[in-house]
């Protein structure tokens, strides 16, 4: 068999303008995994309210973002496969989870190579429904559907292997090199409580209480919010930070049903009330930068904490195309074209 690497993103509209944001965003938020409510209400929302109103207001959030060579989040995984592929011997494809740089597109990229073995690398940290879950499943439809031939293997959800947890403070270190903080905060994206509780697989573990993500359980396994709070942690341990000066929250709700919390947009002013003058923030839940992390947090974020009293304010980037990051992807996929193993 001939193997290859599918690498998969969540995607970006085609341009920072209404008219290719609306598709976008339908395609996205009409994902069952995104807004997980029967089809019917779904499309009365996304449809008959979302849509009416958010493109609109997206796409000039976009704009704020865009680069002459097109969406940041596109334009940085491009580069990163780029290096990633000169690394390796083996076919490297990116598709996008959502948009039209679709996963069926790169698969056909891979089958005219002659690969029929592929690993697919969804290219987030942690598992969640609305993220990786739904990149898994989408590729083994178009796989099952398009090219029966092909055989997956699903890299698992990486925010607790040490060697990123290392790659990744090694970030943060650099960030922090000419920053004087007094406090780091870890800036998930959130997700609705609710997904939580549909991703236990024991139906009884994840109560969102406070402890229930440091009491051992099967359900880590999918429990998004214990995966985020191991990522602060073990970083925490590796970099040896003063607990007391880091914390955890979560962006990028959406009204309606309560999401994960505490909320960033929250955590700024409370930070900022509480005295804390210098302010680093640090974005784990995405590999490449993007509009959440470029204006929700770098821009939006700034001017949050400042107008509530803070200071200095410093977004640390994410990955992105850094030689660390690419040379561990590199890594882990010849480990599994030596041997099939995955990194744990
Ligand atoms: C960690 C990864 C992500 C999770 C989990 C996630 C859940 C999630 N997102 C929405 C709604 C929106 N997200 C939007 C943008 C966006 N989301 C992620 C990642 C995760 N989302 C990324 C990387 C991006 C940026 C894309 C880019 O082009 O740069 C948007 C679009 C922008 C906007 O209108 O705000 C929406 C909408 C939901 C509802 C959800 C979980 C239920
Ligand atoms: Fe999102
Ligand atoms: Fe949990």
């Amino acid at each position: 068999m001939k193997k290859g690497v599918l690498l998969v993103n969540l995607g970006s509209p085609d341009s920072p303008t209404p008219k290719d944001v609306k598709p976008y965003l339908d395609e996205f938020l009409m994902d069952e995994r995104v807004i997980d409510a029967p089809k019917w209400l779904r499309t009365l929302l996304v449809r008959g309210i979302i849509l009416q109103t958010r493109p609109k207001k997206s796409a000039k959030a976009y704009q704020k973002i865009w680069w002459e060579e097109g969406s940041p989040l596109i334009v940085i995984s491009e580069r990163f496969r780029d290096k990633v592929k000169s690394g390796l011997s083996l076919p490297v494809a990116l598709g996008m989870r959502y948009g039209s740089m679709s996963i069926e597109k790169a698969l056909g990229e891979l089958q005219s190579k002659g690969v029929d073995e592929v690993l697919l690398v969804p290219l987030y940290p942690h598992y969640a429904m609305s993220s990786y879950e739904t990149v898994v499943v989408k590729s083994l439809e178009v796989q099952q559907q398009k090219f029966p031939e092909m055989q997956v293997t699903t890299m698992p959800a990486f925010y607790k292997n040490p060697d990123y947890i290392k790659v990744l403070s090694d970030s943060i270190a650099e960030g922090l090199k000419d920053f004087d903080y007094d406090h780091i905060l870890f800036s998930y994206h959130g997700i609705p409580e609710r997904h939580i509780r549909k991703s236990d697989p024991t139906k009884f573990h994840c109560k969102i209480d406070g402890s229930c993500c440091k009491i051992n359980s099967v359900a880590h396994h999918t429990c998004y919010r214990h995966q985020c709070y191991d990522t602060t942690d073990r970083v925490i341990e590796h970099m040896k930070l003063d607990e007391s000066k880091v914390s955890s929250s979560f962006q990028s709700r959406l009204a309606g049903d309560p999401w994960l919390k505490p909320y960033t947009d929250f955590e700024f002013e409370r930070l900022a009330k509480e005295g804390k003058r210098n302010l680093a923030v640090v974005t784990p839940a995405f590999v490449s930068d993007c509009l959440e992390t470029l204006e929700e947090i770098a821009m939006e974020g700034q001017e949050q904490f400042e107008e509530a009293g803070g200071k200095h304010y410093k977004h640390i980037p994410c990955l992105n195309d850094s030689d660390a990051w690419v040379t561990l992807m590199v890594k882990w996929i010849r480990q599994w074209e030596a041997d099939q193993s995955l990194p744990a």
